[in-house]
């Protein structure tokens, strides 16, 4: 099994979650990273049934596709999980993921709090990071001065982070949490995070 296997470490890199309440800087955070280590992280992009944000591609930063399709794809066995958040359906297919291997990258997920407890019942065996705003009011700042939730949508996403900001306390959720207050402090952290796995990419790509 893949976790025999990792236990033997027979196996590459694990791949890395992020996963955090909405607003908390992850799609920021993950920008930066995959500015600076494109080469070693990709990008697992995920299907979802919401509308585009201005400036967001299909295919790039998400699969966007009706709620039949993504119902269809799921019945046919196609995700590795998926789960309804704020209204709309979001998921990770099998191939999202292969695609990002087959570039023999570090896949990068992220997904909210229900896609990491089902991702734990599966053997992908990532690190778990939970990205946290420093308070529920700063977070409200910023989802806000990002303009692109309507007040229902804004309502349903600070309740739902309320919950994730909670739940995220659990014990053995996550293997490292980072609080987003300076952007330039909470990457740095991240990159410390994720620097084993960025050393062992490197030092095999040279090998
Ligand atoms: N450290 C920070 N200080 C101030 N503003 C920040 C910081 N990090 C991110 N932001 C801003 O906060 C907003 C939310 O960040 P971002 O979109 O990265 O969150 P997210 O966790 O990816 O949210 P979602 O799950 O909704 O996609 C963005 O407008 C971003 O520019
Ligand atoms: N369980 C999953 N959650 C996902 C996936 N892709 C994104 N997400 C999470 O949804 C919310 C909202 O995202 P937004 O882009 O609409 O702001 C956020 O918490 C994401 O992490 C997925 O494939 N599975």
């Amino acid at each position: 099994s893949t976790v025999g296997a990792r236990a033997a470490g027979m196996t590459g890199p694990r791949p890395v979650v992020l996963s955090g309440p909405s607003g908390a800087g992850k799609s920021t955070l993950l920008k930066k990273l995959l500015q600076e280590y494109g080469n070693i992280f990709g990008f697992s992009i995920s299907h979802t049934t919401r509308s585009p944000r201005p400036g967001e591609e299909n295919g790039k930063d998400y699969h966007f596709v009706t709620r039949e399709e993504m119902q269809r794809d799921i019945d046919a066995g196609q995700f590795i999980e998926h789960a309804e958040f704020s209204g709309n359906m979001y998921g990770t297919s099998k191939a999202a993921v292969q695609a990002v291997q087959a570039m023999n990258q570090i896949c990068v997920l992220d997904i909210d709090l229900q896609g990491v407890r089902n991702i734990k019942k599966t053997e992908l065996q990532p690190i778990y990071i939970s990205i946290q705003a420093p308070s529920l009011d700063i977070l409200e700042k910023r989802l806000r001065d990002r303009k692109t939730e309507t007040e229902e949508s804004l309502q349903k996403r600070l309740a739902a982070a309320a919950a994730d900001m909670e739940s995220s306390q659990e014990p053995d959720l996550f293997d490292t949490i980072i609080i987003n207050d300076d952007l330039d402090e909470a990457y740095s952290m991240l990159t410390k995070v994720l620097a084993e796995e960025i050393k062992k990419a490197q030092q095999s790509s040279n090998s």
